[in-house]
């Protein structure tokens, strides 16, 4: 007779805050220091997973605060039962359970986890404002051809000025695309989509607020540049309603607030949809399994947006090792 055992882990967190070298500037304001949590399961042989909870409130994922509250009110044993019952409401704390759980579960994961291959491009974040025309050459030399630059900061035309320059000083090889973090109107995103048709912008992100998902749609129909949407997209429930209303763009997945791995996973394997994946400031713990989610799951030639270098003070950057990192907190 088979007996189905039922396997708990022993849970342990660890909070974390980690100031930006220096601060992100985006439409929506600066963002100056990265807080989030740190998870270490253990199995009954004493092999070890972790995880990481990264929110990102700003886009619409639940606050630090939220996930310190779920994480403290878990019990120090805990099954897949207590995984899988985390509620939507929290997507942040779904991907890293489950990622923890599925190092665990699943070696082949483990594996890639571990060791992930770049075995696709990454996307590498110029920084806001005119600093980004001089910006992307260490950036090449470095082996990126792929970079996105914040707009909807400054006006529109000192921005679409400064868009002309840094198009103009790129190499022909290199690629381009905008983030606008839902800072635009109809009318300048109009502006921008002109200009991003003359110039060959490889897409516009997010130009308008979550809440006008049919002007983007009609955008997306009028330019012949890509749109991509963001933040209308942060967790799973969103892609999928908004897949259902017939988004066809480019969807901008960030694997460490979208909920859990495996749903992501089944819903990218089932749909043929144009996703770029892309970071959320998360330690080298989420951004490993993000990166392997990245790998498995990037169907076209885009870049990943996880080329993100020196975000944080050195100490932190360097630290790679899980238990390291674990063990710095
Ligand atoms: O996606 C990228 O290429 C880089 C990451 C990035 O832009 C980002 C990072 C953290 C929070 C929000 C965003 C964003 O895409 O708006
Ligand atoms: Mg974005």
């Amino acid at each position: 007779m088979l007996a189905t055992q039922i396997h708990s882990y022993q849970f342990e967190f660890r909070a974390y805050q980690r100031p930006f070298r220096q601060p992100l500037k985006t439409s929506q304001g600066l963002w100056n220091v990265r807080t989030g949590i740190l998870l270490r399961l253990t199995d009954e042989t004493g092999q070890v997973g972790f995880g990481e909870i990264a929110p990102l409130a700003w886009f619409g994922s639940e606050t630090f605060e939220q996930t310190l509250v779920f994480c403290r009110q878990l019990p120090s044993e805990i099954t897949a039962e207590h995984i899988s019952a985390i509620p939507s409401t929290l997507p942040a704390c779904q991907f890293g359970l489950e990622s923890a759980w599925l190092a665990l579960n699943l070696n082949n994961v483990a594996a890639k986890i571990r060791n992930p291959k770049s075995e696709i491009p990454y996307s590498a974040l110029l920084p806001t404002g005119p600093d980004a025309v001089e910006a992307w050459r260490s950036l090449w030399q470095q082996g990126f051809y792929t970079f996105k630059w914040k707009v909807g900061v400054a006006a529109v035309q000192e921005e679409l000025e400064i868009l002309q320059t840094l198009c103009q000083s790129l190499p022909p090889q290199a690629r381009l695309r905008l983030d606008a973090n839902a800072g635009l109107t109809l009318e300048t995103a109009i502006a921008y989509l002109q200009a991003c048709d003359q110039l060959g912008i490889e897409f516009l992100e997010q130009p308008l607020p979550v809440n006008q998902f049919q002007n983007m749609l009609a955008l997306s129909q009028q330019y012949s540049t890509p749109l991509a949407l963001d933040e209308s997209v942060a967790t799973l429930a969103q892609l999928k309603t908004c897949y259902a209303q017939g988004w066809r763009g480019i969807f901008v997945i960030k694997p460490a607030i979208a909920g859990f791995p495996s749903q992501l996973r089944q819903f990218c394997q089932t749909h043929q949809i144009d996703a770029v994946f892309s970071s959320v400031f998360e330690t080298a713990i989420g951004r490993d399994i993000g990166l392997s989610l990245a790998a498995e799951l990037t169907s076209s030639d885009r870049a990943a947006g996880f080329g993100v270098t020196h975000w944080f003070s050195d100490s932190w950057d360097q630290l790679s090792d899980f238990e390291q990192l674990w063990n710095s907190l």
